[in-house]
């Protein structure tokens, strides 16, 4: 006779916050159909009306401590600046039922957080990026000391259901990865928009502009994901010597897209620098 499966019991993941963030986490897991039953706090019933029009099943509540109420995994998914005052009200919650957070704040280190939550709490801080909504997610993971391994396993699967994970031992690297893949789709989204006012200028559709540019990122993406050769070398293999590609990347590199590239990402690196020295 065949032993009837016993339903495993679903891992319980509170979002504190339900902004752009958390709720490109929410979509993805609601479409990876793992095993999690999922709550989300925010003061904003806007946001939450949001999050409940399309997935009815998530619990939804303008109260942090009662979505916290025997939840496994707390993410903590309300901006830098405000951290603080939200994770000193949740001191008393924390100590008694002790889950494992997940911090996606840039900047806030371990320590810190920690400290506002009462201490010697387990603690993994991420940084996700928003494609987690399409699962093509790229995250960065450090976790502090008190974090057991089955928790360590518990935070990859929930951000590996949203795309590839990352672990780093040294949490510095966090604002490094900040600056690279949790703020990099910004900058690609901006050449988007620079290459569709530049298409519309030559005289392209402003829908067979969007459309070809986008198929050309995919593209690009895919064959450089997928690819046995360097971005440079598939760079060379478009450029003919005199001819369309060669003239636009003169434009390009003159123009200085290299230094302004080093720059950018050293201001994304420091500012969230910033942000740890301000909450520290
Ligand atoms: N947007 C992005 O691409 C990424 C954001 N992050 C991090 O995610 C965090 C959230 O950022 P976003 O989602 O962009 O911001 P957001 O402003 O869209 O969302 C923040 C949410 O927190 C809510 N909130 C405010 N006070 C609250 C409280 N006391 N309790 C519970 N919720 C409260 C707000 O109503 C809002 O819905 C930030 O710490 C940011 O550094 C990390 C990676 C990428
Ligand atoms: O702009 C920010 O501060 C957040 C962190 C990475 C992406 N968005």
């Amino acid at each position: 006779m065949e032993t009837p499966k016993i339903a495993q019991k679903p891992t319980t993941i509170t979002f504190i916050g339900a902004g752009n963030m958390a709720r490109s986490l929410i979509v993805g897991l609601m479409q990876d159909q793992a095993n999690v039953a999922l709550r989300v706090a925010d003061p904003d019933p806007l946001q939450l009306d949001a999050i409940r029009k399309h997935w009815p099943g998530v619990l939804t509540t303008t109260d942090n401590h009662e979505a916290m109420q025997g939840a496994d995994v707390v993410v903590l998914a309300v901006k830098p600046q405000i951290m603080r005052e939200v994770a000193e009200q949740l001191v008393e919650t924390a100590q008694r039922s002790r889950p494992l957070f997940v911090s996606i704040a840039a900047g806030i280190r371990e320590q810190a957080l920690n400290n506002w939550l009462g201490g010697n709490l387990p603690i993994v801080r991420c940084m996700p990026n928003t494609p987690a909504l399409v699962q093509t997610g790229a995250t960065g993971l450090y976790a502090n000391a008190q974090v057991s391994t089955v928790q360590r396993s518990l935070a990859e699967s929930i951000l590996r259901a949203v795309g590839i994970t990352l672990w780093f031992e040294d949490e510095g690297k966090l604002d490094a990865v900040t600056a690279v893949s949790g703020s990099g789709p910004a900058y690609f989204f901006l050449m988007m928009e620079a290459m569709q006012a530049a298409a519309e200028q030559l005289g392209l559709r402003a829908e067979d502009a969007h459309l070809l540019i986008m198929q050309t990122a995919l593209g690009a993406a895919r064959l450089a994901l997928e690819s046995d050769d360097l971005p440079a070398e598939l760079r060379r293999k478009v450029t003919s010597k005199g001819g369309t590609t060669e003239a636009a990347l003169n434009v390009l590199t003159e123009g200085g897209l290299h230094g302004l590239f080093a720059k950018a990402l050293q201001a994304a690196d420091s500012r969230s620098r910033e942000l740890a020295a301000a909450n520290s």
